[in-house]
């Protein structure tokens, strides 16, 4: 039996597009970026952890698997986790205006006696948001919750010039990567 350690209602739409049954586990894993850490180490370290600490609360159940991911946003070495505030969100999207950045996206799968996981880059390129876009996108709240303060799958796509990668990796849970871990663990065919 397959379980989802997310709180994100993003991960769990696009994992039921699948196809495949799976429980949800809520989690409050921490998110801190240790200092000196790469990027991908970072990303990496806090999907296992999520996954991790689901498997913890799903031990006893005989052939569980977890799945748990995670999403930043990095701009040359910074790293936009999920905005604080207004404030915070109003920052990032003036360093992400105009430019590109990427956004990394990790998941891992862990039983009793296994662990997998993939991780996947892509690249987004936003056009220059005037300070008036920027206050007109926050109004809308998408930001709330994202990493990097905008929702590509909501009014911020109308802002997104060119993306190469994974769409779903945006969203937090890239389906094609995805899909190759769970038949790994033979529950896709
Ligand atoms: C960039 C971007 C991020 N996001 C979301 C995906 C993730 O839910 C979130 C990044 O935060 P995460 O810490 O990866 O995930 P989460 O806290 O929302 O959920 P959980 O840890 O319980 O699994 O940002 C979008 O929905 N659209 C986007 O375009």
């Amino acid at each position: 039996m397959l379980h989802l350690a997310s709180r994100s209602p993003r991960r769990a739409e696009l994992l039921a597009r699948l196809g495949l049954e799976f429980g949800l586990l809520d989690l409050d894993v921490p998110e801190q970026r240790g200092a000196g850490e790469p990027a991908a180490d970072y990303v990496r370290r806090v999907a296992r952890e999520k996954a991790g600490a689901g498997l913890l609360e799903v031990v006893a159940v005989p052939g569980a698997v977890v799945l748990g991911s995670d999403t930043e946003v990095i701009l040359g070495d910074r790293v936009f986790g999920k905005p604080a505030d207004a404030a915070d969100a109003a920052e990032m999207l003036r360093a992400l205006s105009g430019r590109s950045h990427e956004v990394l996206t990790a998941v891992s799968l862990v039983s009793a006696g296994r662990e997998a996981q993939a991780a996947v880059l892509t690249r987004v390129a936003v056009e220059t948001m005037s300070d008036d876009a920027i206050a007109r996108y926050l109004a809308c709240g998408e930001w709330q919750g994202k990493a990097g303060a905008y929702a590509i799958q909501g009014r911020f796509e109308a802002h997104v010039q060119r993306l190469d990668g994974s769409y779903s990796g945006v969203m937090g849970l890239p389906l094609h990567e995805t899909a190759g871990l769970l038949r790994q663990f033979g529950l896709l065919p």
